[in-house]
């Protein structure tokens, strides 16, 4: 049997201070475990690209007929875009965003009923990167594998399966989405089916399988010392966003610094994630992202984080190392390479890459 993402962290405890978060809301002033500086994060006090600047990420028209070709500039020189024309209807990203809502307003107490244990994947917590980082992050997550009953139950005794509805719905139009920017993406590169026998679009929904991660970032006293979600690329092969209609998204680029990703109403961000900068042998870029957040909006977010069953083996497609050059990568599965971030985070990426001689 493979591992399933429920499994990945089984023998792998995480300790994180679940129990310990604050009611924002009564917090007047940024307490100092809450404050960020360039101690804390070298990117913290790098200057955002002023918005007059008019740098943003694409915002790509799937229905454009060199929609493949858009893609695949985007994912070279940004690792993100935005999409519209998707096919996801705007009831259900409407019924996401409410099950979001709903699910934060709770009384913590009802949150910690379903709090994600130190082994376990799904449930109610701190993000998982704050163990690498000395300051905490202003910010509260859900993560959501396989079935969300059990959890939901203690949730919302009476309207569970309401909700276990929208997520189901949203899963599988995300997993059509992936699938169909997938392989965009790849006929960029001139890749196609034949050349990844795992992937093949008959057999998918059995090769990939993925995490929902609801995320809500309260409104903030002080806002320019705080730090949503700290920057981090995302283990997936990509990524999938919906955010509500507050900006805080911020995508980096060596050459400009931290950009502001707008929301574009009924649009969705797509990030290229590690795995998928490994498959394209190093052409796509896994873009480092974070969250900011706000002094008078709280936000949310809804990342679909998508990848390959646990068996697959990601590596580089043969076809984009050329004839006389070592993949940049060895081949590593899903849940091999998040225990490795979960013990290495940032390192993670070069523990697996090919060290050619000269
Ligand atoms: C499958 C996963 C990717 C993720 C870790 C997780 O086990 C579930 C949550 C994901 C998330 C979302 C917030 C940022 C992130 C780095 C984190 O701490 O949890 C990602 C992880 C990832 O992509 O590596
Ligand atoms: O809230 C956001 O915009 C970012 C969320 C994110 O990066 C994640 O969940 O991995
Ligand atoms: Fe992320």
């Amino acid at each position: 049997m493979p591992t399933m993402l429920t499994d990945v962290f089984r023998g792998h405890p995480i300790h994180l201070p679940h129990s310990h978060q604050p009611d924002f809301s009564s917090l007047g002033e940024l307490p100092d475990s809450y404050t960020w500086t360039s101690k804390d994060d070298p990117l913290f006090t790098v200057a955002p690209s002023p918005p007059a600047a008019g740098e943003n990420i694409p915002l790509i028209d799937l229905n454009h007929p060199d929609a493949a070709n858009q893609i695949g500039r985007a994912c070279r020189t940004w690792g993100a875009f935005q999409i519209i024309n998707h096919g996801v209807p705007l009831e259900l990203l409407h019924g996401i965003e409410f099950l979001t809502r709903s699910l934060f307003q709770l009384p913590i107490q009802r949150k910690l009923k379903a709090a994600r244990s130190d082994t376990g994947f799904s449930g109610y917590g701190v993000a998982r990167i704050s163990s690498f980082f000395n300051k905490k992050m202003w910010s509260e997550g859900f993560t959501i594998t396989g079935s969300p009953l059990n959890d939901f139950r203690k949730l919302w005794p009476q309207l569970h399966l309401n909700y276990c509805d929208i997520v189901e719905q949203y899963e599988e139009q995300m997993q059509k989405l992936a699938s169909k920017l997938m392989w965009l993406s790849l006929k960029s590169l001139g890749v196609s089916e034949e050349d990844i026998e795992w992937a093949s679009v008959s057999s998918e929904l059995n090769w990939a399988q993925s995490a929902l991660q609801l995320n809500h970032y309260p409104v903030c006293p002080e806002p320019d010392r705080a730090m949503g979600l700290a920057p981090h690329t995302d283990s997936t092969l990509l990524t999938i966003l919906h955010q509500n209609n507050t900006a805080g998204l911020q995508v980096f680029r060596d050459d400009l610094g931290w950009v502001t990703v707008l929301p574009v109403q009924g649009s969705l961000v797509v990030n290229i994630g590690d795995l998928f900068h490994i498959l394209s042998n190093g052409m796509f870029k896994n873009v480092i992202h974070r969250a900011r957040v706000n002094q008078t909006r709280s936000r949310l977010s809804v990342a679909f984080l998508w990848g390959p069953r646990s068996d697959t083996k990601i590596s580089p497609v043969p076809k984009l190392v050329g004839p006389a050059e070592a993949p940049l990568y060895r081949s590593v599965t899903w849940t091999e390479y998040l225990r490795t971030k979960a013990i290495h985070f940032n390192k993670a990426l070069s523990m697996i890459r090919n060290h050619i001689e000269e």
